[in-house]
C-alpha cells in the first residue's frame, strides 16, 4: 500500500491528535500535518467531518476518516505490516478497544474539570482522576505495555494524556506520580523516540491551557 498522500488535520495541543502522529511515526508513514486554528476552522476541515466537525480528520488518498480511535484501526489495517497495534485474537482486540473506550469515556471530561474547576468540583476530579488512573494500572498489572510485550492500542491511545499531566498537576494542585507508581514506569517505558517526538513539550500544553482559561473567563 502507498503511503503517499496522506494528510493530517490536527491541533498541536490535541491528544485526539497525537494518537495519530505517534501510530503514524511507529509506521514509518510520511504525511502532511496541516494545523488547524480550531476558533476559525478551515474550510477542507469543514468539508471533511461536517457531522462533527472536529480534529483530528486523516485524509487518506483525498478520504475523510474522523474519530481518533477509528482512525487509529485504519491506520493499523492499511499499515498492518509494521508494529501491528491491535491483536489478531478477537477476544483481545476486544479488549483493547474496551479500554480505549475507557480512556475516551473517562480521561479527557474528568481531566477538564481537574484543569478547569474550581472548589469542591476540582477536589472531587481530582479523587475521580486518580480511580480512573488506578483502574488504568490495575488492568496494565505486570505487564510492560498495556499491548504486551509491545506497544499497542490502549498504549497509543493513553500516552497523549500524559503530556497534560503537568497541567492536570499545576492547576490543581496535585501529584498524579505520586499516587500512580505503576504508571510511572509504563510512561518511562514509552521514552520510545517516536513516541516523545510525537508529543509537545508539557510546558506547551500549560501554555495552552493558561491562554484557555483566560479565554473561557477562568483565570
Ligand atoms: N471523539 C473525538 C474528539 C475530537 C475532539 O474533541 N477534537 C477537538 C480538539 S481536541 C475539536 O476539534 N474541537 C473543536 C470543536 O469542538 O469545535 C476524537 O476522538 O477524535
Amino acid at each position: 500500500m502507498e503511503s503517499n498522500n496522506v494528510v493530517l488535520l490536527d491541533f498541536s495541543g490535541s491528544s485526539f491528535g497525537m494518537r495519530l502522529r505517534i501510530a503514524l511515526a511507529l509506521k514509518g508513514i510520511k504525511y502532511e500535518a496541516k494545523e488547524e486554528n480550531l476558533s476559525d476552522k478551515s474550510p477542507l476541515l469543514l468539508e471533511m467531518n461536517p457531522v462533527h466537525k472536529k480534529i483530528p480528520i486523516l485524509i487518506h488518498n483525498g478520504k475523510p476518516i474522523c474519530e481518533s480511535l477509528n482512525i487509529l484501526e485504519y491506520i493499523d489495517e492499511v499499515w498492518h505490516e509494521k508494529c501491528p497495534l491491535l491483536p489478531s485474537d478477537p477476544y483481545q482486540r476486544s479488549q483493547a478497544r474496551f479500554w480505549a473506550n475507557y480512556i475516551d469515556n473517562k480521561i479527557y471530561s474528568t481531566g477538564r474539570r481537574v484543569w478547569s474547576g474550581k472548589g469542591e468540583d476540582q477536589e472531587e476530579a481530582k479523587k475521580e482522576f486518580i480511580e480512573i488512573f488506578k483502574t488504568l494500572e490495575g488492568e496494565l498489572g505486570n505487564k510492560t505495555y498495556f499491548g504486551g510485550d509491545n506497544l499497542g492500542f490502549v498504549d497509543v491511545a493513553l500516552v497523549p494524556f500524559t503530556s497534560w499531566f503537568y497541567s492536570y498537576e499545576t492547576c490543581a494542585n496535585f501529584s498524579i506520580e505520586a499516587e500512580c507508581r505503576k504508571l510511572v514506569v509504563w510512561q518511562n517505558c514509552m521514552e520510545n523516540e517516536r513516541v516523545s517526538k510525537s508529543l509537545p513539550h508539557p510546558h506547551k500544553i500549560y501554555d495552552f491551557v493558561l491562554e484557555l482559561k483566560h479565554k473561557l473567563g477562568l483565570a
